[in-house]
């Protein structure tokens, strides 16, 4: 914490929220190549969980890279301190008693593991959408690599930048072989407990 700023003691915390919402604050944390299935995935878990009455959130490159992250570009130091300030915002959320979903790349492993140091652990939930660049070139949603592979961008992860995959996420997807609905359920199996366990 910076020196000269002292912290308010403000008398609703994270834990009150938590329990007027009647579930814990979770955060959700996609990370795979640019077309492996992340927003995909992420938005149908939401529409489940907003169905069964829990409050979320998702955060996405658009609306983050075309907002508070408008100035930076996809170099590894700005990808950095993209991947920073999504944690700080997503730690903020989790103090607002929200499941917090975050699809990003995110390729770097230092990173994704400095998320976790800035929210608690217990409150991170690092999911790997591990789909083969084979498959995401194919895919090809939104013409970036056609544009990578012909030079016309540059530092394009899985092309010209690094992805550094996930040694133990917390969960791994394989969107080749497996539905969306199936991840959907699959993932929601392993956080229930994580939602309404004690969590203090
Ligand atoms: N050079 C390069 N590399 C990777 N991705 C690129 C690039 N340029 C633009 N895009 C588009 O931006 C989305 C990735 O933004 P992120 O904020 O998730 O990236 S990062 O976490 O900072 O690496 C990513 O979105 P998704 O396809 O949803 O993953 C791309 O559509
Ligand atoms: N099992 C699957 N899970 C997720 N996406 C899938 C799956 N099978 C095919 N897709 C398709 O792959 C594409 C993934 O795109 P998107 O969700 O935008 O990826 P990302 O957010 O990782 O860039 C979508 O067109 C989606 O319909």
């Amino acid at each position: 914490m910076s020196k000269n700023i002292v912290p308010h003691e403000y008398q609703i915390t994270a834990y009150d929220r938590q329990k007027l919402n009647g579930h814990n604050s979770l955060l959700l944390w996609f990370t795979g190549l640019s077309g492996s299935g992340k927003s995909t995935i992420a938005n149908k878990l939401e529409l489940k969980l907003f169905q069964e009455g829990i409050k979320t959130y998702s955060l996405d490159g658009d609306n983050i890279r075309n907002g508070i992250n408008v100035d930076l570009t996809f170099s590894p130091e700005h990808r950095t301190e993209n991947i920073r300030r999504i944690g700080e915002i997503a730690n903020l959320m989790l103090d607002a008693g929200l499941v917090t979903l975050a699809a990003f790349v995110s390729p770097y492993k230092k990173d994704r593991m400095n998320i976790r140091s800035i929210v608690k652990d217990v409150n991170f939930v690092e999911i790997y959408v591990n789909t083969s660049l084979e498959e995401c070139v194919k895919r090809d949603v939104k013409g970036l690599y056609e544009k990578a592979l012909a030079g016309e961008i540059k530092n394009m992860t899985g092309i010209s930048a690094p992805y550094e995959a996930p040694e133990n996420p917390d969960l791994e997807i394989f969107t080749e072989t497996e539905s969306v609905e199936q991840a959907v359920e699959r993932i929601l199996d392993y956080i229930r407990p994580k939602l309404h366990g004690d969590n203090e």
